[in-house]
This record gives C-alpha cells, structure tokens and sequence, in this order.
C-alpha cells in the first residue's frame, strides 16, 4: 500500500495488488490512530491529525537528513581519534628507534673497545651476543608495576645495557604493534613477551598480572586471569588503555601523590566513574577530551544556585579528580566579586573535610571572576578575551552554564554566541528550568537558541534525570528478561508516581508564587521519570534514540484535563514546630490570595498499544510527612483466585530517594506449619547491597556529561515542548479561573481527595503491609 499526499486536504491511498490496484482519495480528519509518516525515508510517527502539517510543515526529511549529518559528525570524531592515535604512534616508535639506536652505538664502541683489547668473550655473556633489536628486547620494564619482577631480578638484567628505560607499557604496544593483524589477546600478549624477552622465561608468572594491571587501568576492561578478555585488543584499545594510564600517573604526581592503584583505592565507587568515564565502551556519541583544555563559564556566578549547587559541585568533581585535567573556571556576574568573596560565599556548600584542605586551596587557584552586565556586548568581549589568555594550544573547549533568572536568558545567550564561542575546540551550553512558562514561551525559547546553537550544544538540565535510580529505570526494564513480558496493559493496573518534599517554600514563595508545583515538579520531573517507565525499547543507548522514544510516549498524552487533577495548597499546623506552624499564604514573599497549587496529582493516560488504558498517577507536594521519590508500579489482581481473596497486589517499588532501593511486594506462604499467606517482599537496598559505594549527586553526573557530550540525560526540545503541550491548556484554566485548590495541613499526606481520586484509578491501597527492616 502506498499512501500519497497529492493535497492538503486529503490523502491518496493507492493499494497495489498481484493482480492491479485500485486508489481512494481520504479525509485525513477521520483518522484517530498513532500513524507513522508514510513518505519514503521518514520514520516520523504522530497522531492522524498532526499528520498532514507534519508534512506540509516540518517534515522535508528532517530525520533522515539529521541521522546523515550525526554519521558525519560521528565519523568526523574518530577521524580525529585515529589522527591523534597516529601522531602518538609516530611518537612511541620514534623512541624505539632512538633506543635501539642508542644501543647499537653503545655496543659497537663496546665491540671496537674488546678488540683493541682483545678481551676473550665469556661464553654465556648474552650482551654481547645479542643483536641490537634482541638488545632492546632484553630491557627490563621499570615501572612502578615491575617491583616484583625487579626485587627478582639482577642488576645487570634491570640495566643491560645502558640506561634506557623500556617500559611494560612499550612492551605491550611492541607486542601489538609486531603482530599481522596489530590485534592481539591477552595471553597473545605475554606469550609474545615470553619469546622475545629471554628474562622474563625465568621469572614467577606474577609480572603476568602486572601486564593485565597494565591494560585494565583507566580504560573500563578488566582482564582477570580466569576470564578471557571478551575480545581480541586492537591498538587503538591498548593505546587507549596507555593514554589514560600515563594520565592518572601524571594527575597523581601533580598531587604530589603516589600513583593510585585502583584495585586499592577505598573510594571504589569512584574507581568505577572514572573508568566508564574513560572507557572505550563509553555509549556512543559520547567522548570524554581529558587532556584538553577546558573553560567552565558560571553566568550568574554570585547567585543562589551557583553557590548552592554549582561550585559545590565543579568542587567535588575536581577533588574526585574526574574533570578533564586542564579545566579551569570562571565565574561571572554583575556584582564586583573578588575570587576570596565568591570564596566565601561558597563555602558553606562545599563540605571540604579537614583532609581535603590543600586540595581545596588547588581548585581556588583555578578560578578566576569576570564582572559585566548580562546585556552589553563589550563585558562578553573582555570575559572571552580574559578566557583567550588560558587557550594558549591549538585545542580548548568551552562550558557555559547559566545560573540565571530566565528573562536574562536571551541577551546572555546572543553575546556568547557573538563574543564567546571557542574557535578552537567546542562550545557547550547548559541551562536550568523553568524553560519557558507555558507551550508559546517555551517554544519562544527554544526558537531563540535554537538560532544561535545546534542542539547539541544546548544541555537543559533536569535534575531527576541525574539520580541514580532515576537512570537505573532503563538498565532495570531493558536488561531484565523478567520485567518486559508483564509491562503492558494486561499485568499493570496502575503506575504512582510520587514526590513529597517535608518543608514548605522556604522563603523561595516569590519564585515558586509564579510558577506552583506544576511547573515545578509534575511537568519536568515527573514527567521525565513516566517517560522512563512507559517508553519502548530504544533502538540502541544511543542518547538519540532514548530521546526519541521518550517523545514518542509523549505524542500519546493528551492535554491534561482539570477534571482528572487534585490541586492542593497547605495550611500552618497550629500544633507543629517552627515553619510548620505557617501556611503558605504566611510566607510573606507571598500574595496573600495566591491559589497557587503547592500540591498536585494528576492522571494521565497513555494512548497506544501497550498502555492504552492504565492511569499513571502523578503526585507531587510542598510540605507534606515525609521526604519522598518513588515509582510505583502496582499489578493487577491475580486471576483465576484460589486463596479466597486474600492476596494482594504485587507491587514493584523504585525509590529514588531518600535509600535508593528496589523492591517487589508479593505473597508467601507463611513460614512454619500453616498454609496461611503474607505479604512480604524481594528487597534491593542499595544501603546494605552497596553500602560503601558513594553515590554521586545528580549535579555531578549531569555536569560529567557535558563535558563528555552525552545528551541522553538532558531534555531535547521535542520533549520540551510535548511536555508544555500536556500541561499548558490546564495550567492556563487554573490562571484564568483562578481555581482554588483544597487547604491541606502541613505535615499532612496531602488532600484527602488525592487518595480518593488514585483509588478510583485502580490504585489500591491495602495499609497492611508490614515492612521488617533486615538487621
Ligand atoms: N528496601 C527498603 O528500604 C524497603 C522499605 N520499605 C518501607 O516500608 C514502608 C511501607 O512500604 P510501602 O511500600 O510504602 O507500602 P504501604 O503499603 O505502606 O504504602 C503503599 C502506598 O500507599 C500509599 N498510602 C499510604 N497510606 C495511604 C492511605 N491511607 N490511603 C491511600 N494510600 C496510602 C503510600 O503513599 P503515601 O503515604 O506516600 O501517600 C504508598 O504509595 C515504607 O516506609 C517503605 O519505605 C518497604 C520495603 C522495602
Ligand atoms: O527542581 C526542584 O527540585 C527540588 C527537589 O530536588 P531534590 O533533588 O531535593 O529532590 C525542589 O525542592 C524544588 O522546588 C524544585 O524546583
């Protein structure tokens, strides 16, 4: 079947058979299903009505074009990796020449000297019989890694010849280098080293872990000696491996530290970031430049934000040593700051434990301040060319990150774009919600910085998509077996989504007056967390494709209807402590007749095959019992009953914060004699499964990915205006019908209503569930 636009009014639908064909013209408004574009090349899925100004507007192909320009760009990146690999190259082989070289002209003077003398050659005497390669060969590796061999070893096998230092890592290079295919196998490895190393023939086979300490530091793979390595290592991984090796050697000694040794560092978790930072499985599309040089920009630099979350956090990526090595930052602002006030009013936020004092001093000395207005042009102009004196190479990269209230967005982004881009390397930048009010001044957003970056350039923040768990939603659904078969409509009754914070607006009223906990929550986060849990597989981990297919979820969301929502607002607790004695109409940063929700659930529906149907219930509230994030996902009653009634819902909890943990509610038999039933649970605690791991803040990992280019945990603008698509007709009703919310009291779980409106979407609530915290 062909379907054909021939005009904006209807669609052709030409159906081609064995035997002929017959065509219809069609009205596309009788249309009421997800389509998918049906021009050749175009893989744009939408509903029936956004079908045709898809393509009268947008559509030429965009995709298509888009995934032809993300090729070039991908095969552009490892073009430079090779030509960097090559120039390295040129340089390890340049010192083998030199050595060997070296070798033969000190043997050769050697030679001459015996025979003026006519000294008789010892038999047995290997020096002199080797040749100048085999000589090279016979250099003992003399790294830190080789005390074992070394304590072994004698003196004049350590420094055969001359001083030359042949390291385990030039071994390894040479032995991949000298093979057919430049690609060789662990074992292939020190069998090779056997064979052309006479010295190591005689040794214990323990410099055999040295060579596989060798390869696993830095680059993610781990060679064990029982384990195969799961593929043959090419030059490039080794070189890869070598690189980053030589890096860590090199930040430790400007630490004035000894080398770390990761399979000893106490802080393992951290271990473990820097490898899959560095590693050579990184998701593709992401590449982390840490030898380049890199400028941090905070635009807003005396602010709340920046000194609350983004210098605490440049400050604890710098100590964990996980910034590329060269980064240096800069604040800038209106306010005249010297570096010691900034300091100061950072300080609170930075946690610098008595331990970490002298590091601390080292990050302050990378930092450097800017004053300027956010509108005039010449203030952006001395900021870059104060930027310009720290790019001294032929590379840099450039971040900026905009602490800022939005109406300064555009003016600030115009001058970076016209005064500040890096012209030697790229431009990165990263902004914080509120991105836009509603649908028009969002779109007015994106269009404006979309004239002035690509998209992948523009990093918008979303918080929750930097918590662990948050991020652990894909690995859980699409690295399980267990989970996919029962995710649908069939098995799930209901999805809760929920975020309760303990404490109300905190003086932050002014702001949160203007936007309520729509905005602030249910629309970004919340939103982004069900898109997690409802989205199809993605064709790959590729950040595009996840992008894709949480907009695709999306598309399937109606407009939210005031009907299907509960709006709440607290009032002071009369018999609580402190702030909870005051409502929120109290704050005095307040109207004293705002009906700004600070609470919110809401009820979606998801509109295609696999969720049609189920209610995915959105909560969120200020000043409520207790301090939650959590997706819950509670399955329907079990069919075919023959317990009588008595079990209850299987329910699969992921809690994102505070304890990170996984758990399925389900029943059992209780233990002992009786054939009664209980509800009980499969527990993954992270507390006591991963209990010394630290977990990174979600600021942390979402700026790590900045500087490693991975967009998959940031919000495109497809999402963005999806999202404000869903939230704005109702958010525009509640403004313009001023709708009052229900009063619920501080420290309180929220309106009665609430509970009453997840109970009619098949939401059940049993209260006899009993959890028995493990000893
Ligand atoms: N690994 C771990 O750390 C584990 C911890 N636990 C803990 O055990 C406790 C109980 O577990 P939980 O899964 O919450 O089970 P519950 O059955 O107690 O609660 C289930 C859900 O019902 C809601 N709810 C509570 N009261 C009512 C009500 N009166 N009407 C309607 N809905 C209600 C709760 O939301 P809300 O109150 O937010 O509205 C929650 O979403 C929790 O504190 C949990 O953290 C349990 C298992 C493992
Ligand atoms: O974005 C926001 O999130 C915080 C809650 O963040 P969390 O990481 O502490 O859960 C919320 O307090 C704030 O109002 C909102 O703007």
């Amino acid at each position: 079947m062909v379907l054909r636009v021939w005009q904006e009014s209807s669609v052709r639908c030409v159906i081609t058979s064995k035997g002929g064909g017959s065509s219809m013209d069609m009205d596309p408004s009788n249309f009421h299903q997800t389509m998918l574009c049906p021009c050749e090349g175009c893989t744009y899925v939408c509903r029936s009505e956004h079908l045709v100004p898809h393509i009268f507007g947008a559509h030429p192909f965009s995709r298509e074009v888009e995934n032809i320009r993300r090729m070039q760009e991908r095969r552009i990146v490892a073009l430079q990796y090779q030509l960097k690999f090559e120039i390295h190259m040129m340089h390890y082989w340049h010192n083998f020449v030199q050595i060997a070289r070296e070798k033969e002209e000190t043997k050769n003077k050697e030679a001459a000297g015996r025979d003026d003398e006519q000294t008789s050659e010892q038999p047995g005497d290997k020096k002199t019989r080797d040749s100048p390669e085999q000589s090279v060969k016979s250099d003992v590796p003399e790294e830190k890694e080789d005390q074992e061999v070394k304590s072994e070893s004698t003196a004049e096998e350590r420094r055969p010849a001359h001083n030359n230092k042949v390291t385990y890592r030039k071994i390894i290079y040479q032995a991949i280098m000298e093979s057919p295919e430049k690609r060789l196998r662990v074992g292939e490895i020190t069998k090779w080293i056997e064979n052309n190393y006479s010295f190591f023939v005689k040794k214990k086979s323990s410099w055999k872990s040295t060579v596989r300490h060798n390869l696993s530091c830095g680059c993610g793979h781990q060679f064990s000696r029982v384990a195969p390595p799961p593929a043959s290592l090419s030059r490039d991984c080794i070189f890869f491996c070598l690189i980053l090796l030589q890096r860590r050697r090199e930040t430790a000694s400007a630490m004035g530290s000894k080398e770390v040794n990761p399979d000893l560092s106490p802080e393992d978790s951290l271990v473990l970031i820097r490898r899959s930072l560095k590693s050579a499985n990184m998701a593709p599309g992401t590449h982390f430049d840490g030898n380049i040089p890199h400028i941090f920009v905070t635009l807003g630099a005396s602010g709340d934000l920046a000194k609350k979350k983004i210098y605490p956090t440049l400050w604890w990526l710098f100590r964990d040593n996980l910034l590329p090595s060269n980064t240096i930052f800069f604040g800038y602002a209106r306010s005249k700051l010297s570096i010691e006030k900034l300091r100061a009013n950072c300080d609170p936020w930075m946690k610098v434990k008595p331990d970490e004092k002298q590091r601390y001093e080292e990050f302050w000395k990378l930092n450097y301040y800017v004053d300027g207005t956010y509108d005039t042009r010449r203030d952006f102009e001395i900021l870059n060319q104060e930027m310009e004196k720290h790019e001294k190479g032929p590379t840099a990269n450039r971040l900026f990150y905009l602490a800022l209230p939005p109406p300064v967005f555009n003016p600030v982004t115009v001058n970076i774009k016209n005064t500040c881009m890096c012209t030697k390397g790229w431009t990165r930048v990263i902004i914080e919600k509120p991105f836009g009010r509603d649908a028009e001044s969002s779109k007015a957003l994106s269009d404006h910085l979309a004239s002035l970056f690509k998209e992948d350039q523009i990093y918008r923040i979303d918080h929750y998509l930097g918590k662990e768990m948050v991020q652990n939603l894909i690995t859980l659904r699409f690295g399980n077996r267990i989970f996919n078969p029962t995710w649908n409509r069939d098995n799930i009754a209901s999805v809760l989504i929920s975020f309760k914070e303990p404490f109300g607006t905190q003086g932050r009223g002014g702001y949160f007056d203007e936007f309520g906990i729509i905005r602030d929550v249910m629309q970004n986060h919340l939103l982004q967390i069900l898109c997690l849990v409802a989205m199809e597989k993605p064709a790959s981990i590729h950040p595009d494709d996840i992008r894709y297919e949480k907009v695709k979820v999306l598309k399937c969301v109606d407009p939210l209807k005031l009907e299907n929502c509960v709006l709440g607002q607290y009032v002071g607790d009369p018999e609580g402590e402190g702030d909870a004695k005051l409502g929120y109409l109290e704050d005095k940063t307040v109207p004293k007749d705002s009906v700004t929700p600070t609470y919110a659930l809401s009820v979606m529906k998801i509109k295609n095959e696999r969720w049609d149907g189920v209610p995915f219930i959105l909560r969120c509230g200020k000043a409520l019992n207790e301090r939650k994030a959590e997706v819950r996902i509670q399955f329907k009653d079990v069919p075919g009953d023959i317990f009588h009634g008595k079990p209850k819902r299987n329910e699969l909890v992921m809690r994102v914060q505070p304890g990170e943990a996984v758990y399925v509610k389900l029943m059992t038999k209780s233990p002992g004699m009786s054939f009664d039933m209980e509800e009980t649970e499969l527990d993954l605690s992270y507390h006591s499964r991963y209990h010394d791991v630290k977990m990174p803040d979600a600021y942390e990992r979402l700026l790590l990915d900045v500087f490693c280019g991975m967009q998959m945990h940031f919000v495109s603008s497809d999402e963005l205006s999806e999202a404000w698509r869903i939230f704005t007709p109702l958010l525009h009703q509640i403004e313009r019908e001023k709708v009052r919310p229900i009063m619920y009291k501080y420290g309180s779980r929220g309106p009665k209503e609430a509970d009453v409106m997840s109970s009619a979407n098949d939401f059940k609530y049993y209260g006899s569930y009993k959890w028995v915290q493990p000893k």
